[in-house]
């Protein structure tokens, strides 16, 4: 479970023994036929996949630089990439016989895609998360509630996504025997980076697939938002053998790297332990986790799945950052010249690409994941844009 240094599982004694034989089920699962079978089914009748490729015009036209596609993952049902991971785990979960499902989840996305899988598969669902997320996500936390999923809002610390995780895991070590951790992201204890990592790869078949069709070559960028790491791992993973394909990882500058009120450990962190995986992550000299800060909750978490941390260190994936009000930028210019609203961390992966594109020529082709939609943002993105 190590992606070089990075990863492993450094956690309590008594979470060895969950991982182990989460790890050995899945190993044994994961390449049954009937198993692939009833995801790949699920994941084209119920999520609506392939999810297309969309190029832009309007936008395209004006940089007068290079072509941009978007994957559309804000076309899933429930409208981003976590379902595709929140259903996978939950199928898994079942046939190891687990019957409650738990989770965090902070821009209430992964919540809604746990609760979605859940009510789908007749399993008992709590979701935990920071009391401020739910404050600024409030859409999703009722979205959850009428998918019955029993809600948890945590008071402690940051009141956020890592405070939410520790809760999740608490209750997971208690209930073991019937219960699944179902984790939102790349990140945690091995075996989660390399399963969620796996069950999000979809993305990146699909799109490298849909490229070749659409274009008849590879694209030379593919472009993605980095939070705990899931959607972006999982369309680059189909990509990391391509050596042309330039691959981006976006992170949130939040109010300026330089401001300490940011996300981006990738960029500003040092090594460290979170939630038991080594990786890069934001913690002051003591090892306390530091506080973050991003305009998207999703992104808003201060460590890094530990394979980006390994992709950081080979140079295969270059980590760049946007700030709160580029990502705003891009995304009123998605909602008035594309017809899409797109989530505020996808609009980070969109911002990153428009300052691209404008340096590359005509004949370039960049492939930008839109990793979900903005309805879960429209009260903030409007208060936002008019502080703007
Ligand atoms: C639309 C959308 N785009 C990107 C992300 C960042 O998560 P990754 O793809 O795992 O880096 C997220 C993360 N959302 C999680 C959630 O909904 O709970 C996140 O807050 C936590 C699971 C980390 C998201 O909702």
């Amino acid at each position: 479970g190590f992606f070089g240094q990075y990863g492993g599982a450094y956690v309590a004694e008594t979470l060895i023994r969950n991982l182990e034989e989460l790890y050995g089920e899945y190993e044994r699962i994961k390449d049954e036929e009937d198993f692939r079978e009833e995801i790949s089914q699920l994941l084209k009748n119920f999520v609506g996949r392939p999810t297309p490729i969309s190029a832009l015009h309007r936008i395209t036209a004006e940089l007068g630089g290079a072509k941009i596609y978007l994957k559309r993952e804000d076309l899933t049902h429930t409208g981003a990439h976590k379902i595709n991971n929140a259903l996978a785990q939950a199928v898994l979960a079942k046939r190891m016989g687990k019957t409650r499902i738990v989770a965090e989840t902070g821009a209430g996305q992964h919540g809604v895609a746990v609760a979605t899988a859940c009510s789908l598969l007749g399993m008992t669902c709590v979701v935990y998360m920071g009391a401020v997320d739910a404050e600024r996500q409030a859409p999703n936390v009722q979205r959850m509630k009428l998918l019955g999923a029993e809600l948890h809002l945590v008071h402690s610390g940051q009141k956020t996504l890592k405070d939410a995780i520790s809760e999740a895991i608490r209750d997971w070590i208690t209930n073991v025997e019937d219960t699944h951790y179902l984790l939102g992201s790349a990140v945690g204890p091995h075996p989660f980076p390399n399963m969620v990592r796996d069950f999000q790869s979809v993305i990146g078949e699909e799109a490298r697939e849909q490229i070749l069709e659409a274009e008849g070559r590879l694209p030379d960028y593919v472009i993605a938002c980095v939070g705990g790491g899931s959607n972006s791992i999982g369309m680059f993973n189909a990509f990391l053998d391509d050596a042309d394909v330039k691959l981006v990882g976006v992170q949130a500058a939040g109010e300026g790297l330089e401001s300490g009120k940011h996300a981006s450990p990738l960029l500003k962190g040092t090594h460290g332990i979170i939630q038991g995986s080594l990786t890069y992550m934001l913690q002051d000299e003591d090892g306390q986790i530091l506080e973050t800060h991003s305009i998207a909750p999703g992104l808003d978490y201060p460590g890094a799945g530990p394979q980006h941390s390994y992709l950081k260190d080979t140079g295969r994936v270059e980590y760049t950052s946007v700030n709160d009000r580029e990502a705003l930028m891009a995304f009123e210019e998605l909602c008035r010249k594309e017809g899409i609203l797109p989530a505020l961390e996808s609009s980070h992966a969109v911002a990153y690409a428009l300052k691209l594109v404008s340096q590359l020529p005509k004949d370039a082709l960049v492939l930008v994941n839109l990793s979900g939609r903005g309805d879960k943002d429209l009260s903030q993105a409007i208060a936002a844009l008019e502080q703007l």
